[in-house]
């Protein structure tokens, strides 16, 4: 067993734990097969937890933001609590190097300088709600500082103004409101239109669009839904149809959106999608404003393939006064209310202030979204593992839910020498952070893969050899799902991707049956072609005219001139049009574009 390193640590007040209570979370949750698995070794990794004994007096908690009473009072219990609202960036930079935990929602920023002025005394961010945009996890983690978050109290809250503003919307509660008040009476001019009959298409079934499907049945709508990750079993049991993002917004006469701000759901409804729109479609969103791009919606309103939008998100929060989209007068508007119940502010309160404590206690909170850590030897293969996890599941083509997966170390170490819960907690990650506002963490990711129905089976395949480096390589394959490329479908019938660490750098080495070599650094594009002289010359111009930087290039084949997978490592993301004349190159017959 290789030694640990000691690790230089910012906080001085922080302990160092490699056991305890990560290893008891570990076997309280661990759902999945694991086979060879030694649970009793010492793992290899370093936990960064604040020790309760490291503090003479009560820990002090600010508290940024207005968090509901019965968290502030469980919050009493164990520390000094200073509620100071509104205050100055500066202001908070200067209490901030008193305190032990800060408690904030969306509207503190929570950034570097924040971190820096603590001088090492911040211990935990605490975010009362999910959305953690507002908070630099990357400081955060450089400074030891664990963030928490609050990530299910809010859910109904969510759904409920999801139905609240479809309502409203369809009836004009808030222009035929501001008109009486004005004086007037127009009863001709507010007309609305029934919910009854009408299909709902509600894109990103995940926590809250699944409540806001069981809502909109009992009002009688016709419910389809798309999320490529979601089980269609699950969607049946409430009744909804899975269907394909193009049918999805063709057909319906509503659409609300409740899928994560990521960089593939940014601007997701565009010129182009507008365009695809069945005529005097209504919007809703109280997911993310950043999924809608803003600009086209004003112009679909105007066109009239839109007919109206209820928004409680916006790109920039507050959005400017004058905004073309705020004052459309066919659009309904509330200042990101979703999460604004009595009960859901009371529920995150105590949600956060619970995990709160739990952290400045020394114990590893289960909505732990960064959770510092050190590592040793693994973390290479670490970050190797999470991005095949990554890699895999955007392989994985809309509408088949992934609930299969299986992942394979080849390893010339013993069992009893080779920890994998780290490795399958990364694989987790990548598996289902791409698609889901669910921070995956060492602590929580059996969990969240149970909740989410996904299988993760483990494997080890022994080789011979001295066992100098953990692992030879990592294999991840999904089972039973349709990819948006063929190619990386193996002989058995599962996606497949294997990857290797070469020189301290994690490398994609395997798609489907292709052998390809490209390091897991910026992104990828993978093509399938015909293999031929001047390939590699044609992608590369059509990248090298947008000035996008190809880092490495491989191609992998069945034999000379017959079909190959090309393997593309991008520095920046090409944009759509270089990768449609991509698509057109007559000899490829496939490609991808997947970000790590
Ligand atoms: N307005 C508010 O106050 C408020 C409150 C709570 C949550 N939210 C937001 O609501 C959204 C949903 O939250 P949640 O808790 O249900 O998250 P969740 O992770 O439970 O669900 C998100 C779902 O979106 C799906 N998805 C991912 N990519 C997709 C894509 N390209 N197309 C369709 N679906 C896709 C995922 O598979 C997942 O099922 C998040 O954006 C969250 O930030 C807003
Ligand atoms: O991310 C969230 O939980 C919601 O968007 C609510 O944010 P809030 O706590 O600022 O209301």
């Amino acid at each position: 067993m290789a030694a640990l390193k000691t690790p230089t640590l910012k906080n001085p007040s922080l302990s160092l734990s490699s056991k305890s209570s990560l290893s008891s979370a570990f076997l309280a949750t661990s759902p999945n097969n694991l086979r060879f698995s030694r649970f009793q070794r010492q793992p290899r990794f370093l936990i960064i937890t604040a020790s309760s004994a490291s503090f003479s007096n009560k820990p002090t908690v600010l508290v940024a933001e207005k968090l509901g009473e019965a968290g502030v009072a469980l919050l009493k219990e164990f520390a000094n609590v200073d509620c100071s609202y509104n205050l100055s960036p500066e202001e908070l930079c200067t209490k901030i190097s008193l305190c032990d935990a800060l408690i904030v929602r969306s509207g503190t920023k929570v950034n570097r300088e924040v971190f820096e002025s603590s001088g090492g005394r911040l211990k935990v961010v605490g975010r009362a709600g999910v959305g953690i945009d507002n908070v630099d996890l990357a400081a955060a983690t450089e400074h030891g500082c664990l963030v928490v978050n609050a990530p299910t109290a809010n859910t109904v809250a969510a759904a409920e103004h999801g139905i609240a503003l479809l309502a409203a919307m369809a009836r004009n509660v808030a222009q035929a409101d501001a008109s009486v008040k004005a004086g007037k009476w127009q009863r001709n001019k507010y007309v609305g239109v029934s919910l009854v009959g009408k299909t709902l298409a509600v894109l990103g079934f995940g926590k809250v669009g699944s409540e806001v499907a069981r809502r909109a049945k009992g009002l009688g709508m016709h419910v389809i839904a798309h999320d490529p990750y979601a089980a269609a079993d699950r969607a049946h049991a409430i009744g909804v149809e899975l269907v394909s993002f193009d049918e999805a917004i063709a057909t319906a006469d509503f659409i609300s959106l409740h899928m994560p701000l990521t960089p593939a759901t940014s601007k997701m409804l565009n010129d182009e999608t507008f365009a695809k729109m069945k005529k005097g479609v209504r919007i809703v969103n109280v997911a993310r404003g950043g999924v809608i791009d803003e600009e086209a919606l004003v112009r679909a309103l105007d066109s009239g393939i839109v007919a109206q939008a209820a928004l409680d998100v916006f790109t920039v929060e507050p959005p400017p006064q004058d905004s073309k989209l705020v004052q459309h007068e066919r659009v309904t508007v509330t200042p990101h209310l979703g999460a604004s119940t009595m009960e859901a502010q009371e529920g995150v309160a105590i949600e956060i202030a619970e995990a709160v404590v739990g952290a400045l206690k020394g114990e590893l909170a289960a909505t732990a979204v960064n959770a510092p850590m050190v590592l040793t030897e693994l973390k290479p293969y670490v970050e190797l593992a999470e991005k095949l996890g990554r890699l895999a599941v955007q392989l994985v083509a809309g509408g088949s839910g992934v609930k299969n997966v299986k992942v394979s170390y080849a390893t010339s170490r013993s069992p009893d020498d080779l920890d994998t819960r780290l490795l399958r907690a990364m694989i987790t990650k990548g598996l289902i952070e791409p698609i889901s506002s669910v921070f995956v963490n060492l602590v929580n990711a059996d969990y969240t893969a149970k909740q989410r129905g996904l299988r993760i089976t483990e494997e080890r395949v022994i080789l011979d050899g001295s066992p100098e480096s953990p692992l030879e390589s990592i294999q991840v394959q999904i089972a039973n799902v349709e990819s948006k490329f063929a190619s990386a479908i193996s002989e058995s019938g599962e996606i497949k991707v294997e990857g290797r660490v070469k020189d301290g750098i994690p490398h994609l080495t395997k798609v489907g049956s292709f052998e390809v070599d490209v390091s897991l650094e910026g992104s990828i594009i993978l093509c399938r072609q015909v293999d031929q002289p001047g390939m590699i010359g044609k992608v590369g111009s059509i990248l090298g005219e947008e000035n996008v930087n190809v880092s490495f290039m491989s191609v992998g084949r069945i034999a000379p001139r017959k079909q190959a997978v090309m393997a593309i490592g991008v520095d920046e993301p090409p944009s759509k049009e270089s990768l449609k004349r991509i698509g057109e190159v007559p000899a490829i017959e496939e490609f991808v574009y997947l970000k790590l």
